[in-house]
């Protein structure tokens, strides 16, 4: 069994009143894709901005292989190695399609510049599916190859660890099979995925563990196959009527 590359433990997030996040622990090992799931409002986004900086911890520390990170700005998690996709996609719309990625990149893992960081943007563009799209403005894409171009730019910077925030979202089932078959060779070539996922189907094809949420908590933790089957699980999703 691969080692744990992030940890959370009693991770904690308010926002006045309301706990969105409610003394999160768990483990996620390297290699794999870790599925984050729960119904609307249970913390998954929130969670996801924790790891990734771009929310402060009221309590609890997350840790990058043994490290502390929760207490670093944000472009110094994604230096190390962290790195998100967005729910709403946050393009530059004053730049071409190309130096999106490339500026994905800036605040990465590993920086390119240059002639480099152009081909490298190029060869991402082509991985996810926009070959020779690299010279459009971002005005010109539609929904979904704005979505390959996030990925991207995400990828721009070699993470290690990949925050995919419902990125297959709105996706038509060919779209869907190719984003599965894509985070698969992202698993594949050494890279450990998180993904906030309401897709079912992906759920069940890609990851390797879940984590459920509600309501802030985590009410179950295993194989996709033993977390859709829990009583809570389904609970949670279905309401108490129809459980
Ligand atoms: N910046 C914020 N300020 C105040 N409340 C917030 C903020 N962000 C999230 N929340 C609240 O925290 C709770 C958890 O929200 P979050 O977006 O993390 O849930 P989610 O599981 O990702 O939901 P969805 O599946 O609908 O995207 C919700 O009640 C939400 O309204």
């Amino acid at each position: 069994m691969s080692a744990s590359i992030l940890s959370l433990r009693g991770v904690t997030k308010r926002f006045g009143g309301l706990v969105a996040v409610n003394s999160m622990d768990f483990d996620v090992r390297e290699h794999q894709v870790m599925g984050l799931i729960g119904p609307n409002g249970s913390g998954k986004s929130t969670t996801l901005n924790l790891i990734s900086g771009a929310l402060k911890l009221n309590e609890g520390e997350i840790s990058l292989r043994g490290t502390p990170i929760s207490n670093l700005p944000a472009q110094d998690i994604a230096r190390k190695g962290v790195s998100r996709t967005f729910q709403l996609v946050r393009m530059l719309s004053s730049m071409t399609v190309r130096e999106n990625v490339v500026a994905g990149g800036v605040y990465g893992h590993r920086k390119r510049w240059g002639s480099e960081a152009l081909r490298h943007a190029d060869s991402l563009l082509e991985r996810v599916g926009l070959s020779g799209q690299g010279g459009l403005s971002v005005g010109q894409l539609t929904y979904i190859d704005t979505k390959r171009v996030e990925l991207a730019r995400t990828l721009a910077g070699d993470p290690k660890v990949l925050l995919l925030d419902e990125w297959l979202a709105g996706l038509n089932p060919t779209e869907l099979q190719i984003g599965i078959d894509l985070i698969k060779s992202l698993r594949d070539e050494g890279r450990t995925v998180i993904l906030v996922e309401h897709v079912m189907d992906a759920i069940r094809s890609l990851c390797d563990q879940c984590v459920v949420m509600a309501s802030g908590t985590k009410i179950a933790e295993g194989t996709p196959t033993e977390v859709l089957s829990d009583r809570e699980v389904i609970r949670a999703y279905l309401g108490d009527d129809d459980a």
